[in-house]
């Protein structure tokens, strides 16, 4: 009997997961095949880590009809979904088009090892005229298809924004999402384990299902980066999200004592046991079906199968900034013209659905240290973290480490510039240059001007829509890059830096060849070229008012002109927020939930109105408290009976 199916049988699972990617599929070290075959089933059965117990019980096909259908299982979706099912008289289904998500893609060391696979939907951007010029202008976007979404695949870096981005929505006549308004929200997710020792309490605060703390492990070349930075001026900052908001820090991530925490594993798993809670994997929604401009459910494709199932109160697009305008299309709902085009019956005209599209956009310096490389993804490193979550595989090596700092067009409390760093990751896939150890940081434009567009490439739901970025598209955004560039170069040239010896790895690029290297016409031109789009986007489906023509939801993210739907995901921003964006994500499905039940729980109570029941606030926060305890009841039981059978210490 091996390991996994002992563990699984005496902890009665039904349910594990050992699908998907193996780390045979995604790896390419030295080690060898026997080695990450056996790694891998070590890691699926590792409550831990693989949680084989407390995988959710996908259903096989959907009932006919649900109060609620989410469509989509990534930052947002989850969240919505996770606590729509606190309310036992409504049930649930939440559509999801991948699967449940593989063990060996919680390790923080092999984070994005498993894009490029069939857990990325591998979009790419087409006629881009200012970047990805050395691509044809076409950029790669990562996207998750799993559950959990792109948080299974993300850096895991924990960012809320800063207050300012919040008044810029406000710019948009958008009233209830100021900076004091999503606090809140940000908390209601939180449970931040570093209050005191490296957080405040003032910014932070514990209780809820998404953990954030920094990684167990640091290299320690982490620590000279934040030497470097005070050395030339730039600053540190414990927390970026706090009371300093620039400098280069440790960040805090979503993760758990070493293990990544999607937003499937904080919102979903915890509660996969509710019955009135389904979720569909490998089920891609193709459309919403409308009838006189109400939200009647959705149609979708699972098993090979095409269900149509009815939402007796709402369905919640939570697809993504890609994925949602396009559903919103091939149900009717956007441009008329351009639905027209590909022959789909216009329900309502919405002009800004797949407008505003943008993202941030980077560029990336690779040095060469003068040292040799240690292999990182060894034996003993895997037994170290398979045993305590522990060591160079429990992190994401130099991607911890950010910084948040200001161009000359903004100010210290606004900053538009991150720079991201990489290296020293245990890493199962092997690099060309095992023996160099290579560092690169990019200086991200957190700040974009340009906007581009999603459309339609026809009306086949199986059909990936075409994606215009137009990033780079002003010279402002050119300029924000080459000054994260220039923050950049004085970091590597600070005594801290100088002593590891680094070089700048050769920039050659035959279209900037006649430009004076490092003038500010190359890197133009090499920003253009080699340009790092990250995987920010947002904004395809924006909030704003009614009379704003360009507007898809509505402040309470209800789509104008249509009843029963919303939309809670990354595409409702209108101006993507100043950092990573899944904390801010979650926060916006948060608030749907909250949305959805203040609505709901209204029109149950309207008929007949009681002084004692007809509270929804009161309402809601019991429903919360419920969903509270009943998950820390199970945790406790789950904890108990590792500790009885496994003798794994109940953490305290
Ligand atoms: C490599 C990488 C690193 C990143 N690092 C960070 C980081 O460190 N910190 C941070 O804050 N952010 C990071 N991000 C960005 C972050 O992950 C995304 O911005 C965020 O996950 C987007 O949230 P979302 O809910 O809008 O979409 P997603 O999380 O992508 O979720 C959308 C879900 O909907 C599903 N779906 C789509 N269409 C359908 C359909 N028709 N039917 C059914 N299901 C559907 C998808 O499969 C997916 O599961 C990173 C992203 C990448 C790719």
């Amino acid at each position: 009997m091996n390991v996994y199916a002992l563990g699984c049988q005496s902890l009665q699972c039904l349910h594990p997961f050992e699908g998907g990617p193996q780390l045979t599929d995604v790896c390419s070290a030295s080690t060898g095949v026997l080695f990450l075959t056996l790694l891998n089933n070590l890691l699926v059965s590792n409550p831990r880590i693989g949680d084989p117990c407390g995988r959710v019980d996908p259903i096989t096909s959907p009932r006919s009809s649900y109060d609620f259908i989410v469509v989509g299982a990534g930052a947002a979706g989850a969240a919505v979904a996770g606590r729509l099912s606190e309310v036992e008289d409504w049930n649930v289904l939440l559509v999801e088009a991948g699967p449940d998500e593989p063990a060996g893609a919680e390790v923080p060391g092999n984070a994005a090892l498993y894009l490029g696979g069939p857990l990325d939907w591998k979009y790419k951007t087409s006629n881009e005229s200012f970047a990805c010029l050395s691509t044809n202008g076409s950029c790669y976007w990562p996207r998750g298809k799993n559950l959990g979404g792109t948080t299974l695949h993300h850096g895991m870096a924990y960012q809320r924004g800063q207050p300012k981005d919040y008044q810029r929505w406000a710019e948009f006549g958008i009233e209830g999402w100021s900076w004091d308004d999503v606090l809140p929200y940000f908390f209601k997710s939180e449970n931040n384990t570093e209050i005191g020792t490296l957080v405040s309490s003032k910014y932070h605060t514990t209780g809820g299902p998404m953990t954030v703390q920094r990684f167990p492990y640091q290299p320690g070349f982490a620590w000279e980066i934040l030497k470097a930075s005070e050395e030339a001026g730039l600053g540190i900052s414990d927390d970026l999200t706090g009371a300093n908001l620039t400098g280069f820090a440790v960040t805090q991530t979503i993760s758990r004592d070493g293990v990544r925490l999607t937003t499937a594993g904080a919102f979903i798993r915890p509660v996969a046991h509710r019955k009135n809670l389904h979720v569909a994997t490998n089920a891609l929604a193709t459309k919403v079906t409308l009838v006189n401009n109400r939200a009647e459910g959705i149609e979708m494709l699972m098993n090979g199968k095409t269900y149509k199932v009815r939402a007796k109160r709402e369905v919640i697009l939570s697809a993504g900034a890609i994925n949602t305008p396009q559903l919103l299309m091939l149900s009717g709902i956007g441009p008329k013209e351009h639905l027209g085009s590909k022959n789909i019956r216009v329900a309502v005209d919405l002009p800004g659905v797949g407008e505003n599209l943008h993202n941030h956009h980077s560029y990336m310096l690779a040095y060469t240290l003068n040292e040799t490389s240690t292999a990182q993804f060894t034996g003993n490193n895997a037994a170290l973290y398979l045993f305590n979550q522990t060591g160079p595989l429990s992190s994401t090596g130099l991607s911890q480490v950010t910084a948040k700092l200001v161009s000359n067009f903004s100010t210290s409390d606004d900053p538009d510039i991150q720079i991201f760093c990489a290296g020293y990751r245990a890493s199962c896939r092997a690099t060309s240059n095992a023996n160099e150890t290579v560092v690169t940081f990019a200086s991200v434009n957190i700040r974009p001007k340009s906007r581009g567009r999603i459309t339609l490439n026809s009306n086949n739901p199986l059909d990936l829509p075409y994606i215009w970025s137009n990033d780079l598209g002003t010279d402002e955004d050119i300029n924000l890059v080459i000054q994260g560039i220039r923050y950049i170069e004085k970091l590597m040239n600070t005594t801290t830096m100088r002593n590891h010896d680094p070089t700048l790895e050769n920039v050659s690029i035959p279209a900037c060849a006649n430009l004076t290297y490092d003038s500010d016409e190359f890197w133009k031109c090499a920003v253009q070229w080699n340009t790092k789009p990250e995987n920010h986007q947002a904004g395809t489906a924006r909030m704003g008012l009614a009379s704003d023509p360009m507007a898809v939801v509505d402040t309470k993210l209800r789509v104008h002109g249509v009843k029963r739907l919303r939309v809670a995901d990354a595409s409702v921003m209108p101006i993507v927020i100043s950092g990573n964006p899944v904390a801010t994500i979650t926060m916006i499905g948060e608030r749907a939930a909250d949305f959805i039940k203040a609505d709901n729980i209204r029109r149950d109570t309207q008929p007949t109105p009681s002084p004692t029941t007809t509270n929804p606030l009161k309402e809601i926060q019991q429903d919360i408290q419920n969903g509270y305890d009943s998950f820390q009841k199970k945790k406790k039981q789950f904890q108990e009976q590792l500790a009885n059978q496994f003798g794994v210490p109940i953490p305290q």
